[in-house]
Formats: C-alpha cells, structure tokens, sequence
C-alpha cells in the first residue's frame, strides 16, 4: 500500500564551487503515514533542510518525485505549513491577527467571528490568551513568538505539517515547556507531522518513529527507528520507560559511530531505510494488549 505521503528516489546535486557537483543524497525513498509524527536526525549538512524544502515545495529537487495522498506535490500550498526556527511571523500584524490571517486564507467562507474563535482556541492551546493577543511579535519573548508560529501552522489545519528546528533558539525551559504543548495540540488533531530536530531527547518525546540518515555527501536515510514508548508521554516520565536507554543508546551509537561508517554511496543502488524496533519490556503487563514482541532490534 502507498504511504500517505511517498517521497521516491530522490536527489539532489549541487555545483561544488569547484567546478564540479556536490551530491549531498541520492535516490532517498521513504513514507510517511497519516497522522504520524516522524521526526529526522543527522549529522549537519547530510541534507535535512534540503529535504524539509523539498516537501514544502519550496524548492525541487534534481530528480526525484514526492508524492502526498498520490498527488506529485509542486510549488508551497496551503495543505502544507511550515514552521521554521525563526518564527516568520509578520511583523505588523497582532499575534491574533497573525493566526487569523492564515486561516481566513484557508477558510474563505468563514465568518469573521468564527475564524476568530478559531484562531483563539490554538493560541490558547499553546497557553496564549487576553491582552498579549494584541501584541505584535516584537512585543513577546522568543518562546511567545514560537508558541504564535505553532498555533499558526496546527490553527490551518495542513495535510502535512513540516517543522524544521522549531525550538532551535529557545532556552531549555521554555523548549520543554512547548514540546509539552506540541505533544498536546499533536494528540488532539492527528496531524501529519516532519520535523527536523538535533536534540535526541526531544525526537523520542515526539516521534512515532524516527529516521537515521548517514553522513553526507550521498547521505541516506539508513534506518528507521520506531518509538516503543506508549503515549501520552511526558518528558519526565519516559526516561522510566525500559525502552528509553535502549534506544537513546542506538540513536547515540548512530551519530557517534555508524553514521560515518555507513556513508557514502552505496554500489548497486540505495537501500530503503532499515526498520529498527527496540523493546526490552517481554511484553508484560497489560493482559489486554497484544503481546509485545520480545524482540531486540529487528532489521527487514
Ligand atoms: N543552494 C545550494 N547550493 C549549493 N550547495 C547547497 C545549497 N543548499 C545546500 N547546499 C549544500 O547541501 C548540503 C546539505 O545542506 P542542508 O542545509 O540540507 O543540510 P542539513 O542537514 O539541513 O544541515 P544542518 O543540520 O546544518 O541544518 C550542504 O553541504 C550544503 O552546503
């Protein structure tokens, strides 16, 4: 069966500066299912943000093709936000009115108030609400400034939600606080989520799985990890998990160690990315659950 969204062999070439070409990754293929959160790790400059770019249709690539809910995805659209490090949030415009404007664009024939009670009900999901609502965003702290981007993008409700580093400049507090708030507007919509992170901790609190790609150039998405951790999680209470160490422990052997060993380009074609699941628990205790499988990590 295809994946809600197919990203199929995909490349990307660049001019080295040197009169030669740059092939930072070849003939990358994955999917991404409905509603999954799935997050990408890898080393700087293996390719990330030109893939996040990809998706958006903020660029394309040499060839390849991705392809959301069987249609080839051209050009940036609505059906796809994006929430960058830097907030873009415009400058003129209230926080409210920054979430309104998107989804008055989105929702035509909306009535004013209910695009207003809209928009004021993802703000106050991420914790915004009265006077700083009149705000402008020179007027709030880089974490109110993110919160506003991320009760923008979730308020637009897109097919595809693309994040790329969204919490990269915040301090670490209010970082948590917001993956906190993420994980909870996430939980209520079932959106498709892609985000691109460098923090291990924050990928196993927020993704359903995610993927490992080997340094660049010919960088590739080498496996992908699924999350054992039952949700809801919280960030303090996954670090209990039996499963968390173990596969905390893969991700850092995999960015430590095997993300340079396993670069380059691979003879014959590039492999589709591994599916690693990692569980230590034996499948105890619910007697109503499926049986987990007492399975190490598993490689087909
Ligand atoms: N427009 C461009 N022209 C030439 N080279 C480019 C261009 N854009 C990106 N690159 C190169 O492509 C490679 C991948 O860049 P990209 O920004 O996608 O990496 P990244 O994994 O997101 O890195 P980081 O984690 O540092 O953000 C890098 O070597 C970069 O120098």
């Amino acid at each position: 069966m295809k994946s809600f969204l197919s990203v199929e062999n995909l490349t990307q070439r660049y001019p080295d500066g040197a009169g030669g070409t740059l092939t930072v990754f070849e003939d990358a293929s994955f999917g991404i299912e409905k509603g999954e959160f799935v997050v990408i790790l890898g080393h700087s400059g293996c390719g990330k943000s030109t893939i996040m770019n990809i998706l958006a249709g903020l660029s394309d690539p040499s060839s390849g093709v991705v392809k959301m809910d069987g249609y080839a995805v051209s050009g940036p659209s609505l059906d796809r936000g994006v929430v960058f490090q830097n907030y873009s949030l415009l400058p003129w415009l209230s926080a409210l009115a920054n979430v309104t404007f998107g989804v008055q664009a989105r929702y035509r024939d909306w009535s004013r108030a209910r695009v207003v009670e809209e928009s004021k009900k993802y703000l106050a999901m991420v914790g915004l609400e009265g006077d700083v609502l009149n705000r402008k965003p020179a007027q709030l702290s880089g974490g109110m400034r993110q919160r506003v981007s991320i009760a923008r993008a979730f308020a637009n409700h897109p097919k595809l939600l693309l994040l790329d580093e969204p919490f990269g400049a915040l301090d670490a507090l209010t970082r948590g606080t917001i993956q906190d708030e993420l994980l909870k507007i996430w939980a209520g919509t079932e959106q498709t989520v892609f985000m691109i992170t460098h923090d291990i901790d924050e990928a196993i609190l927020l993704a359903d799985r995610i993927l490992l790609m080997t340094n660049g150039p010919f960088a590739r998405v080498a496996e992908s990890v699924e999350i054992t951790i039952p949700r809801p999680r919280t960030r303090t209470g996954i670090v209990d998990h039996p499963n968390y160490y173990a596969i905390r422990n893969h991700l850092v052997h995999f960015l430590g160690q095997r993300s340079r060993d396993l670069a380059g380009r691979v003879e014959g074609g590039t492999p589709p990315p591994e599916t690693v699941r990692l569980d230590v628990t034996g499948g105890e205790p619910d007697a109503e659950a499926e049986p987990a499988p007492r399975l190490r990590a598993v490689n087909h």
